[in-house]
Order: C-alpha cells, then sequence, then structure tokens
C-alpha cells in the first residue's frame, strides 16, 4: 500500500540504533518533557524496544514521530496465547501536530503488523479519542477503588489461614513474582506474555512514582513451602492531630489460587495504622468486591485499559473459542483496513473455531472496531446493538452470537506498556 507523506515531514523510516536519541528525545517531549533517569532509558533502549519494529517520521534531521510495537503473546478465550503487536510509545512533536503524521505511522504500522503475520494489534491510550479512527476498540476494563479499610471488612474463604506471607525486598524476588505471574497468564483473556525484561519494570520503582508514600515493598504468599502469590505496594502514614491517617496503595497482585488471593487482600486491608488502600486497574470481577461488607464504602470507578485492533479478522476470530456454538455471517466495515472488508462465517464452540470469507447473506452489520470491542469477551455484542452499532439482519443471530463471545472470567491486562 502506498504510503503518504503528511506536510511538513521529509521520510518515514524504521527506526536506527543511532536514530534512538532524538526519537527517544521526541516522545518524552510529546509526553510532557519530564525527564528519566538512565537506568529507565537504558532498559528501554538497550532490552525492551525492538529498533526493528519501531518508525520515526522525520523533518530534515529532526525526528518528529515516534512510534514503537512491542511482540507480545495475549491470552485469547479459551486460553490460546496469540502473538500481537503491543502498539506502544507514540508521540508527535506539537510543531507538527494535526497534519496527519501520525495517521502516516498508524498506516504503515498496521501494513507492518500484517505482514509479520500477527492478527491483532493492541494498546492502552493516553487519550481514548485518538485510535477509534484507526480501527481500534476498547476491550478491556479496569477497576479503581479507594477502600475504607477502617469500616469495611472481608470475610475470606475457608484455607485462607494455610497460607503464610513474608515481606523480601522486591528485586530479591523477581524471580519467584515473575515465575507466578507466568502462571496466571493463561487464566485470563487480556493477559500478555512478556518477553524477558519486562518483570524489571515493575521493580524499578523511580521516586516520581511514589507520590510522598514509601519505596516499594513486596510480601510473598507460600502454601506447603511453595510460593502461590505475591503483592507489591506503598505505604504512606500521615500523622495528624487525630493521630494517624495512613494509606496502602496497592501496585500489582497476582495469586494462583483463591486462598492466597484472599490472604492477600486481607493483608493489604489490615497494615497497622493505614485505613484507606487504593487500588487501580484490578480485574471488574475480582474475588475482593464480592467478600466485602460495604462495596460503596469501596468508592469503586471504571476505566477503559486495552484496546483491540483485528489486524486479520479470519485469523483473528479463528484464534480464540466460544462459549456456546455459533455459526453467523457478519459483514464487516473497515475503512483503514480494506482487506477485512466484507463477509465472514465465523464457526465455534468450546474448542475451537474457524472464519471464512463467504457469499452467503449477512446476519450481523458491524465494523471492525465492534468485533474488536467483543473479541475478548468484556463488551457484549447485545450492548453495542442496543447502542446503534451493531445491526442484526437475522433474527436471533445477535444472542446467537452475544453469547457465544462472552466469558467466563472478565478480561484484563495487568499493566500497561
Ligand atoms: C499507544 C500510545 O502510545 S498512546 C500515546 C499517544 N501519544 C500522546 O498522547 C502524546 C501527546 N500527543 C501526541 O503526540 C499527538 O497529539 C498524537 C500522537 C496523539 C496525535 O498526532 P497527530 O500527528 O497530531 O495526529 P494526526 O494529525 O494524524 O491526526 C489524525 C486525526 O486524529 C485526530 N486526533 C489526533 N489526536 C487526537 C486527540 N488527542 N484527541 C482527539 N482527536 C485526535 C486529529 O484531529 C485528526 O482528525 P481528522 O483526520 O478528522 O482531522
Amino acid at each position: 500500500m502506498a504510503h503518504h507523506l503528511p506536510d511538513g515531514a521529509t521520510e518515514l523510516r524504521v527506526l536506527r540504533r543511532d536514530d534512538w536519541d532524538q526519537w527517544h528525545g521526541n516522545l518524552m517531549r510529546a509526553f510532557g518533557g519530564a525527564e528519566e533517569s538512565a537506568e529507565v532509558v537504558a532498559l528501554w533502549r538497550d532490552e525492551l524496544v525492538d529498533v526493528d519494529r519501531a518508525l520515526g517520521v522525520w523533518d530534515g534531521d529532526r525526528c518528529v514521530g515516534s512510534a514503537g510495537a512491542y511482540a507480545f503473546r495475549l491470552t485469547v478465550p479459551g486460553g490460546a496465547s496469540v502473538p500481537v503487536a503491543g502498539v506502544t510509545l507514540v508521540g508527535v512533536a506539537a510543531t507538527h501536530r494535526r497534519r496527519g503524521v501520525l495517521t502516516s505511522m498508524m498506516r504503515r504500522q498496521l501494513d507492518d503488523v500484517r505482514s509479520w503475520g500477527e492478527p491483532l494489534a493492541v494498546l492502552t491510550a493516553s487519550e481514548p479519542a485518538i485510535y477509534g479512527r484507526f480501527g481500534y476498540a476498547q476491550a478491556t476494563f479496569g477497576i479503581s477503588a479507594e477502600i475504607d479499610t477502617g469500616r469495611v471488612t472481608l470475610s475470606v474463604p475457608d484455607g485462607t489461614d494455610a497460607v503464610r506471607l513474608r515481606y523480601e525486598r522486591p528485586a530479591d524476588v523477581l524471580d519467584v513474582c515473575e515465575a507466578v505471574y507466568a502462571r496466571t497468564v493463561p487464566a485470563r483473556a487480556g493477559m500478555l506474555a512478556r518477553q524477558p525484561g519486562w518483570e524489571r519494570v515493575g521493580v524499578l520503582d523511580p521516586e516520581r512514582d511514589r507520590d510522598g508514600a514509601s519505596a516499594l515493598q513486596c510480601v510473598v504468599a507460600e502454601r506447603d513451602g511453595e510460593p502461590t502469590g505475591y503483592a507489591r505496594f506503598r505505604v504512606a502514614v500521615r500523622w495528624t492531630d487525630a493521630g494517624h491517617d495512613g494509606q496502602v496503595v496497592l501496585q500489582d497482585l497476582a495469586a494462583l489460587d483463591p486462598a492466597t488471593e484472599a490472604a492477600l487482600w486481607r493483608f493489604l486491608f489490615g497494615i497497622d495504622l493505614t485505613t484507606s488502600l487504593k487500588v487501580r486497574g484490578r480485574p471488574v470481577d475480582e474475588a475482593w468486591q464480592f467478600q466485602v461488607s460495604d462495596i460503596r464504602r469501596c468508592r469503586l470507578r471504571l476505566r477503559d485499559s486495552l484496546y483491540v485492533r483485528l489486524v486479520e479478522v479470519g485469523a483473528a476470530l479463528a484464534a480464540r473459542t466460544y462459549q456456546a456454538p455459533v455459526d453467523v455471517v457478519f459483514e464487516v466495515e473497515d475503512v483503514f483496513c480494506p482487506w477485512n472488508a466484507g463477509r465472514w462465517r465465523l464457526t465455534g464452540d468450546t474448542k475451537g473455531a474457524s472464519c471464512v470469507r463467504t457469499t452467503d447473506a449477512a446476519d450481523l452489520a458491524l465494523s471492525v472496531r465492534e468485533l474488536g470491542a467483543v473479541y475478548l469477551g468484556g463488551v457484549s455484542l447485545a450492548a453495542l446493538a442496543a447502542a446503534g452499532r451493531v445491526r442484526e439482519l437475522r433474527q436471533g443471530a445477535l444472542a446467537e452470537a452475544s453469547s457465544a463471545f462472552g466469558g467466563l472470567v472478565a478480561p484484563w491486562l495487568p499493566h500497561g506498556f
């Protein structure tokens, strides 16, 4: 596909090692210009960013556009691990904004992702309004909460007392925590298997993330001598005239079984001198919400998390399984990736699926964005139809497809990228 350069740009090219400082400088400026530590920059430059998958737009010798694409594997409903492009590090110089620089990078990137054979692209958005035009849709959500742990109690399941917790320095138990995390990845759609190096991001603990709270703390959970979970968090205790007013701020938590999960949450609820627990981006169906005595005093908020774009409709829909038998023909609209447009027949069940081109009459009409929204099971086709975004052309097809796309557990992305 031909690539048009936006006004004022002279070249769009794959990143070269020598371009790094300019490319990264452009990116940091686009995000407000905060300085990052040498350790953080080196981790991204030397280990995490794959320069062959990154793009830069140039105006003469100046970089004015940056975009990258990690090679991740995404857990999809049914548990398969599918190669995806993790779109990231997107920034356009304010001197060159709104002239199509981002559009030129998205065009090239989606063509590249297709040629790499990755059926999906995923991202977390700085602003939700940016990516819909390129075919991305919000597909997972996270819950944030500020729990009044001075008032709210937690009822834990049998077996919780058998879990032992011990404090460790986060960097000392990196391998233990990563091994636990890796075992949780296949259990929920939306989770990512990442290349080595990513586990260190969670313990970099930059001063600016602390917001007055402690350095990162870690407890590891064990059952019968085996590590079964961990929580990483900060504590801020403020002394007031009335006594103390401390808060626990959870960074991340992973558990291999319900008793471990409950033990970790009970621990976070109970740390002395604290009266609140702040959590961000947790699964919308996580167990603690059904164990608390007072959900209103948990002050829940919902936020969009992972955005999904089907790059190859057929391969993407065939890569997951379906909760109920399904046999429907979609009429798909896709202006930005026209190779997806047209009719596709999806047949599948809990064991597997196929999705192939067809000339049969369509049952449901939608755009590629609606398929992205429902792909991981976190948004229903019925809800999108009620919003006027899916049209039912054969009676019954909506109910059939809607129940098939749903899942037993809510999809979830544990961290941004
Ligand atoms: C996955 C990630 O990395 S998310 C991070 C994204 N980056 C940032 O937020 C950093 C700060 N912002 C930026 O660098 C830039 O403003 C970008 C990357 C968001 C947009 O880059 P631009 O080159 O200005 O976008 P471009 O000119 O291609 O815009 C294409 C269209 O999207 C629209 N658009 C672009 N940015 C936004 C936005 N933030 N909100 C709403 N609409 C937007 C434009 O108005 C334009 O619409 P039109 O075609 O109807 O005229």
